[in-house]
């Protein structure tokens, strides 16, 4: 099944709320934990066991585990396997793109099923050009795995690059475009999701319909809610994974406190769907 038409059912099933695997060494210390790799591990498999059954994706933050080196990679690669088991989609945030030759290596790291990291998706960067991208589009035809192009992120310093001018469309137009295309004719979803900031001012003019999913940061803990999404996404909100990681892990470790927030955030979400 593609990656497109499991996040599809996954939102359908468990509802559109994702949550973030975030270890930030505050969040560690206030479970009560040490920040070192064996906080990492109970901290971020406490979470996994405590969410994963109740929402269709988690996001593990790929930088948070990367900081204990190949201990804490070891940890991340529990993390995704634990996700999996329990039933939700795992999108790895990593951020990656580079030339072509090393994104075919980072496409095989996280997108091919034989890699200890394999996910179902993981986010990934246009701006060394949309070309760049196509050994991940390829790596994730062939084993039914999904992207998340960055297209108009949550942070306040995006519109820089993101809405820049060229060729008299803005640079998130055009990747938008380029979704378009990749994702036509897919059904009931494609798997080519673009990541659009759930704290946007306004909706830049952005068309959204690009048949794909999308993930919808900065929900929560960076002042997006779902009045913003309404505003955002309109009559597209229906595909959109609002994500929240600090917002639920500060829960924690009450595995009843951060169940019950996806829980509550999934019922209002729902309140999206048309
Ligand atoms: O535009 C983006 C893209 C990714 N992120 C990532 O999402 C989480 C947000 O965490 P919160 O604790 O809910 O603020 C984090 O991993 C970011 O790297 C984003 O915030 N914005």
């Amino acid at each position: 099944m593609t990656f497109g038409a499991r996040v599809f059912s996954a939102i359908a099933d468990r509802g559109p709320f994702c949550v973030g695997i975030d270890p930030h060494g505050a969040l560690l210390r206030a479970w009560g934990y040490d920040d070192d790799v064996a906080g990492l591990e109970r901290f971020a498999l406490g979470a996994v066991e405590a969410v994963a059954p109740y929402c269709g994706v988690v996001k593990p933050q790929s930088a948070f585990y990367e900081r204990f080196g190949s201990r804490g990679v070891a940890v991340l690669e529990r993390v995704i396997a634990s996700s999996r088991e329990a039933g939700a989609l795992v999108l790895l945030d990593v951020k990656r793109g580079d030339i072509g030759s090393t994104s075919q290596a980072y496409a095989d790291a996280y997108l091919d099923p034989a890699s200890p990291l394999a996910c179902d998706a993981v986010t990934v960067s246009p701006y060394l050009g949309f070309g760049s991208l196509t050994p991940f589009v390829d790596t994730a035809r062939k084993h039914d795995a999904g992207l998340f192009v960055l297209v108009a992120t949550s942070n306040k310093e995006g519109p820089e690059v993101q809405e820049a001018v060229a060729g008299g469309r803005s640079v998130s137009g055009t990747m938008l475009d380029h979704l378009r295309r990749l994702n036509a004719d897919a059904v009931p979803l494609g798997s080519f999701g673009a990541v659009v900031g759930a704290t946007l001012e306004d909706d830049r003019g952005l068309d959204l319909a690009f048949n794909g999913p999308i993930l919808a940061p900065g929900y929560g803990e960076q002042g997006g809610t779902t009045a913003d999404l309404r505003r955002i996404f309109g009559a597209g909100a229906g595909n959109v994974l609002a994500s929240s990681s600090r917002g639920v892990l500060r829960l924690g470790p009450d595995p009843v406190a951060m169940r019950d927030a996806v829980r509550r955030a999934n019922d209002e979400l729902r309140g999206l769907q048309g």
